[in-house]
C-alpha cells in the first residue's frame, strides 16, 4: 500500500516546555480512514496542527504525498484538506462563495465545475445562495467540508467531526465521510466516540501523553484485545467455587447466583463445553448462560491505563 503521509519519530514541545508528541511514526495509506483516538490533551491536535503547516515540530519529519512539509511546505499543504473542530463561517457570506474564496487561498484559479461538484456531492446545491448564517448546525459542518474540499485535496482531516452534535447528525456525517472514502479521499480523524471509530475507521491509532501507543486494523484491535466473558447464573447459589473447579479462572458474583468466565474469542478451544460439564459434574445447576464482548470503550480504557511499547503498523 502507498503512504500517503510519513511521519517520522516526530516530536514537538512547546515554548511552555509541555511535551505534547514523542517520537510519533506513522504512515498513513492512500484512500484509507485512521482514526486517532486519545484522552484530552493526548496531542492529537498537535499532530494533526504540524501535518498542516499550522505548528512547527521539534524534531523529525512529515512528508505528505512524498513532499517534505517543512521544505517543501507549498507543494505538501495543497495535497492538504482540514476541517476544523470550531464552525467559523462569514455569517453574511454566500454558501458558494465561502467555498469558492478557499480556492484563492490555495493560489488555485475558478472552478465552478469542481465546487458545483462537491456541493452536490454534500447536498449543499440547494443551498448555494444562502447566507451561511441561514443554514442548521449539520449544513455549517458539510460548508467547512465543502471549503476543505475545494482544492482537490488527497488528504482531508477532520478534528473531532461530531463534537457536541446529535445522534441524527452524527450518522449524517458518518454517511459524508463514507461518500468521501468511495471517492478515494484519504481521511485523517480525531474522536474521542469510540464509537465513531469502531463503526467509520479502517485503523486506530491509539495516542495518549503525545505517545502512539499502537496502530492496528479497527477489526484485529478488536479482535486481539476484545475478550469474551460467559456469565452462566445458577439455580442455586453458592458460597464458594468448589476446589474441583479452582483451575478454571472463574469469577462468583457476590451475591453466589452467577459465575463469570472470560474466555479469548479466537482461541481454537475456548473451554466452554468442558466448563459446562464440569458444573453438571459437581451438580451446580445452570438456569441461563449469556455472553458479552468487550467494547473498544474498554479496549481503550486497557491501553491507556497500560502504556505499551510503541508499535506501527
Ligand atoms: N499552543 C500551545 N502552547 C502550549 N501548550 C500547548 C499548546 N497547544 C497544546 N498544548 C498542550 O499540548 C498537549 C497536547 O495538546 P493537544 O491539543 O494536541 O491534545 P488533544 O489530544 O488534541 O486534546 P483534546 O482532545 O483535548 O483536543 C496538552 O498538554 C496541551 O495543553
Amino acid at each position: 500500500m502507498t503512504a500517503i503521509i510519513q511521519i517520522d519519530t516526530l516530536s514537538k514541545q512547546y515554548d511552555s516546555g509541555t511535551r505534547a508528541l514523542s517520537d510519533v511514526t506513522l504512515d498513513i495509506h492512500e484512500g484509507e480512514i485512521i482514526a486517532l483516538l486519545g484522552p484530552n490533551g493526548a496531542g492529537k491536535t498537535t499532530l494533526i496542527s504540524i501535518i498542516c503547516g499550522l505548528v512547527v515540530p521539534t524534531g523529525g519529519t512529515v512528508r505528505v504525498g512524498g513532499h517534505d512539509i517543512r521544505t517543501d511546505w507549498r507543494a505538501a499543504r495543497r495535497l492538504i484538506g482540514l476541517v476544523p473542530q470550531e464552525i467559523a463561517l462569514e455569517p453574511f457570506e454566500k454558501v458558494i462563495n465561502c467555498v469558492r474564496f478557499t480556492r484563492g487561498l490555495y493560489g488555485e484559479g475558478q472552478d465552478d465545475a469542481h465546487i458545483e461538484q462537491v456541493l452536490r456531492s454534500l447536498a449543499l446545491w440547494d443551498k448555494r445562495d444562502a447566507a451561511t448564517r441561514e443554514l442548521s448546525g449539520g449544513m455549517k459542518r458539510r460548508v467547512l467540508i465543502a471549503k476543505a474540499l475545494a482544492h482537490r485535496p488527497k488528504v482531508l482531516f477532520l478534528d473531532e467531526p461530531t463534537a457536541g452534535v446529535d445522534v441524527a447528525l452524527r450518522r449524517e456525517m458518518w454517511e459524508v465521510v463514507g461518500q468521501l472514502r468511495r471517492e478515494g479521499v484519504t481521511i485523517i480523524l480525531t474522536t474521542h466516540y469510540l464509537e465513531e471509530a469502531e463503526e467509520m475507521a479502517d485503523r486506530i491509532g491509539v495516542i495518549n501523553k503525545g505517545r502512539l501507543l499502537l496502530v492496528k486494523p479497527t477489526s484485529e484491535l478488536m479482535g486481539e484485545f476484545g475478550k469474551k466473558t460467559l456469565t452462566v447464573e445458577l439455580t442455586a447459589p453458592l458460597t464458594m467455587i468448589p476446589d474441583e473447579l479452582a483451575g478454571r479462572n472463574l469469577r462468583l458474583s457476590p451475591d453466589g447466583r452467577s459465575l463469570a468466565y472470560e474466555y479469548d474469542t479466537r482461541a481454537e478451544r475456548t473451554g466452554i463445553a468442558h466448563l459446562l460439564g464440569d458444573l453438571a459434574a459437581q451438580g451446580i445447576k445452570v438456569r441461563d448462560v449469556s455472553t458479552r464482548q468487550s467494547s473498544l470503550e474498554e479496549v481503550f480504557m486497557t491501553l491507556v491505563s497500560e502504556p505499551r511499547q510503541e508499535v506501527t503498523a
